[in-house]
Formats: C-alpha cells, structure tokens, sequence
C-alpha cells in the first residue's frame, strides 16, 4: 500500500489564485520524501491538502489507504504534522506541551507518562523539559515542535520546512532525528527551503512548478539528467558584452550540445556539459583567443541547484520565504537560533 497517493490534485483559492493545478504522487511507506518548488510554487497548499486542511477543488488523496474526503479523522490520527508555524504554547513547558500533545492525539492515559518521556529523550529536551518553552531557542522549539507532532506514533509524519531560519548547528541536529524517524519505518514528507538539506536527507525528490510536478527522482538520478558535470568559469571584470561574448564562444565549443546549457552569471559563465572535463580547457584556450581573460575554472559534479536550475529556470531561492533574512546558506543564521536562552547540560 502507499502511505500518500494522490491524482491530479488541484486547488483554486477563492480569489481566484490556481495554487496547486496538476498534482499526482505515489509515495510508498517507509519513504523519505522531499517536495521542493520555489516560492509560492504551491508546497504548502499541497500539504494542507493531504493533511486535510484544505478542501482540493478536485483531485483525490489517500493517505494511509483513507481517503481525505470521505475519511479525514482517520487521516488525522494517523499523520503527524509540522506546520510553517510552531503550535508549541510558551506558557507551558516543554513536558506539559508534549503532554498536551499526547492528550490531544488520544494516547492511551497508561502509555501517557512513558510516551512523554520517550519524545523528549527522542528530541534532546530531557534537561529542559520542566523550564517554559518561551524561554528556548529557534532550534529548541523547532524540536519541540517535532516531538508534538509525533507523540501518537503516526506512521507518516509531514513537515513543511522545519529547519527555516535555523543556523547549521540547530539544522543538523533536526536532520539527525529525521533520519532516526525514518529508520523507524515512518514515512516522511518533508518541504524545505534548502536543496542541501532535501540532498542529504530524501530518497526521492519531487519538484512543484506552477502547480505541476515537474520532474522527480532520486537525488542521485536528478542529478544525472542534468547531463554531465558542470563547468564553472570567471572572467576578469567582464562587461555585459564580455559575457554574452564569452557565451557565444561556448556555443560554438564541442564542449555544448544545446543552447539552455550555458548561463552567464554576474562574472562568467555556468556550462553544463558531458565533456566538461575531456575539453573544458579547449573552452579556455577559444575564450583567450577571443580576447577574454579566464581567471577562475572550476568544473563539478550537478548539484541539486544545478538540478533547480535546469527544470525551471529558475535559482532555488532560499532567501524570500520570508523568515527574516538569513544567508542562503544559513550563514547567519540570525541570533535568535543561537541555543543560548536555556543552556541544555550538554553543550
Ligand atoms: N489563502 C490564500 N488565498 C489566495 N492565494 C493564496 C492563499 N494561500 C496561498 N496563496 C497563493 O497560492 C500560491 C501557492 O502558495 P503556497 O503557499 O502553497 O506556496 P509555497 O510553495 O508553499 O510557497 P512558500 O515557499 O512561500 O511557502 C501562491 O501564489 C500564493 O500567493
């Protein structure tokens, strides 16, 4: 049986917005599933879909072998979900919020006190789990918010980007409980804002666009179709007529086979090719002779930007979705996700 199977899925908000138009999925139990799509590509509205909070204008999803329609009590109880926003309450503690959690989700009253403390062990909050949760960190919340959303042991858990705004440390850390998750047999569906993570973590990758899937596969196989490695070269200040010369140049190369496989970006150029590393250097001999100074080469393996990049035209943008700046690499990460506020024992 899938654990998520849905058919042309499609949702028109009210004021008319197609957010979500052609959407099918058949994501077997057990899978790490990542979902990714620019912004407003209509991840969330999907996963509000599955997990029965949006009603889809048409289309039919079974999750768990329930239907959404006919049956949503039963997809409730056996999902757990992680929204964009946390639903943690910061009066409470964090033992008092996984409680209420397991009240909420029908744990049996003599399994209560046992199943508490199994999620906050599972989550690294043993330490804190009696101070209130107003006083964590990003990433402590973050966590808490995990832990809640999987107090009745559902087997399909969903997240829509659980790791937004958290600096590596906190991310990494999260991505360590997915995986233990996951081991366990629960399937998950996962969005995220950064293609590292989706990498690192997903056994198959679906990409939204414009309110169709527009490619899927594994990360290694996503990968591949973008054909070959990807050549990488600087130019030394180029004007605006330098790189559309430097492109021209490329085109003409053994190095490319069709037009779309070469960008210019703010200083050189992006090639992807299957020769990339046979005649990369040939491609830097015609560029000098054409009067252009190379003074940065690289050539890679695709990465899943590259894979972004190729299927809509577009950068992954880890930046707009609106969580108050940051790196795109979570550089900064912004302070508030430094887990300063409670020092847990073991840092
Ligand atoms: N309640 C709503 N009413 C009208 N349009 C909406 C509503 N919610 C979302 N939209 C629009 O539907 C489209 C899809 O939005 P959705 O939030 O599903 O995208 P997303 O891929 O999750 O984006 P993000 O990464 O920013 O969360 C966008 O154009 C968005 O502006």
């Amino acid at each position: 049986m899938s654990a998520i199977e849905a058919r042309q899925l499609a949702l028109t908000y009210a004021d008319g917005t197609e957010a979500v138009e052609d959407v099918s999925l058949d994501i077997p139990e057990g899978e790490f599933f990542g979902f990714l799509g620019a912004n407003g590509a209509g991840k969330t509205t999907t996963i509000k879909m599955l997990v029965t909070l949006l009603r889809p204008t048409s289309g039919s999803v079974a999750v768990n072998g329930y239907d959404i329609e006919n049956s949503p009590r039963r997809v409730r109880e056996s999902i757990g979900y992680m929204a964009q926003e946390t639903s943690i309450d910061p009066e409470l503690t964090a033992r008092e919020n996984v409680r209420y959690a397991c009240e909420a989700y029908g744990v049996p009253r003599g399994r209560r006190s046992e199943r508490i403390d199994e999620l906050l062990d599972l989550v690294d909050l043993v330490d804190v789990a009696d101070k209130q949760a107003k006083g964590f960190s990003g990433g402590m919340k973050k966590r808490l918010d995990v832990a809640t959303a999987l107090a009745h042991e559902p087997p399909i858990v969903f997240l829509d980007e659980p790791t937004t705004g958290l600096d590596p440390k906190a991310r990494n850390r999260l991505w360590d409980y997915f995986e233990r998750i996951n081991d366990r047999g629960t399937t998950i569906f996962l969005t995220t804002q950064y293609l590292e993570e989706a990498d690192q973590l997903c056994e198959r990758i679906g990409v939204i666009k414009d309110g169709t899937i527009a490619v899927s596969g594994s990360p290694a196989e996503l990968k591949s179709r973008v054909g070959g490695d990807v050549l990488e070269l600087e130019l030394d200040d180029p004007a605006e007529t330098d790189l559309e010369r430097a492109r021209e140049v490329a085109l003409d190369s053994r190095l490319v086979a069709a037009a779309e496989d070469v960008e210019t970006t703010a200083d050189g150029l992006r090639v992807r090719s299957g020769e990339a590393r046979r005649y990369g250097t040939d491609l830097l001999v015609s560029l000098r002779d054409a009067g252009l100074s190379v003074v940065g080469f690289n050539v890679r393996s695709p990465t899943l930007d590259d894979v972004f990049l190729a299927v809509t035209g577009e950068e992954y943008d880890a930046d707009a979705a609106g969580t108050g700046g940051g790196g795109t690499d979570g550089g900064d990460g912004g302070a508030e996700d430094a887990e300063t506020t409670v020092r847990e024992a073991s840092e």
